[in-house]
């Protein structure tokens, strides 16, 4: 089953109108781009349940998490969506172990998706998980938070500016595994970002936002079927057809 998130709201948040359109496929990495104050903070908390739109849908696969005609909006913790924030914020009593599956035993065997190994090789953390988070370094840190947040077996992973605190060594340390990850997982990746360099190296789309609207939103890899086309249905009432858009995942590279 692909879990694609399929967004449509509305929102008046102090001053902005903001109306978002977009779509982000499993195995994909979709970027949020735009200059600061554009809108991406509250576009990701709408996805992760933090923030009520005014109106619209917001779909993960065939559940919707946000349904304003139906008045469903479902609880953040049971959204299931892992966050990667711009510091690791690990905890700092616990070691690389404890902070890997803290979230993982908060999961019944029967929703893990992913499995400590499985992480562990994928995010090359094995030979860390005795130590403690103090003796880490940016890039390791960060490659524990992702890990962290995969085995809550998310069914999307939210990306917020990850890299935004690392030096160059430690960026081109984690880079190549968010894009291990982002081939290796079957969940849709949404990546806030604002350096182009890191959205053209593992980005699949960019949704460009400026002042709460979607002015592009370009695929930087070869589509394999016909492209989605954004539309607002939102008011009064969505129109379930949305539902049920299904698109191939890009070809890469
Ligand atoms: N709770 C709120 N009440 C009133 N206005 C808000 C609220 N939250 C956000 N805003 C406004 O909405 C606009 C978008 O803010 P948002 O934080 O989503 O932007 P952003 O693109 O994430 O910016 P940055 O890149 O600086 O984090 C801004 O003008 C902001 O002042």
């Amino acid at each position: 089953m692909t879990d694609m998130l399929v967004v449509d709201v509305k929102k008046k948040q102090g001053a902005m109108n903001a109306e978002f359109s977009f779509q982000a496929d499993t195995n994909c990495v979709t970027a949020l781009f735009g200059p600061s104050g554009a809108g991406k903070t509250t576009l990701i908390n709408m996805i992760a349940g933090l923030v009520t739109p005014d109106s619209g849908t917001i779909l993960l696969g065939d559940r919707p998490l946000y349904d304003s005609c139906a008045k469903i909006d479902v609880a953040v913790a049971k959204r299931r969506i892992g966050y990667v924030f711009q510091e690791a914020l690990l905890f700092p009593h616990m070691n690389v172990l404890k902070n890997l599956t803290y979230g993982m035993k908060r999961v019944p065997e029967r929703h893990r998706r992913i499995s400590f190994d499985h992480v562990v090789s994928l995010l090359g953390i094995r030979h860390l998980i005795k130590r403690g988070t103090a003796t880490l370094s940016g890039g390791e840190k960060q490659r524990v938070a992702m890990g962290r947040a995969l085995l809550s077996s998310p069914t999307l992973l939210i990306m917020d500016e990850p890299l935004a605190s690392l030096d160059q060594g430690r960026k081109d340390d984690v880079l190549p595994f968010i894009k291990e990850m982002s081939t290796d997982l079957s969940i849709p990746i949404v990546y806030v970002s604002h350096s182009m360099d890191e959205i053209e190296t593992l980005t699949d789309r960019v949704v460009s936002i400026e002042s709460g609207l979607i002015v592009s939103q370009p695929r930087l890899r070869r589509p394999t079927v016909e492209p989605w086309e954004p539309r607002f249905t939102n008011a009064p009432c969505a129109d379930p057809s949305i539902a049920s858009t299904s698109m191939a995942c890009f070809a890469r590279g």
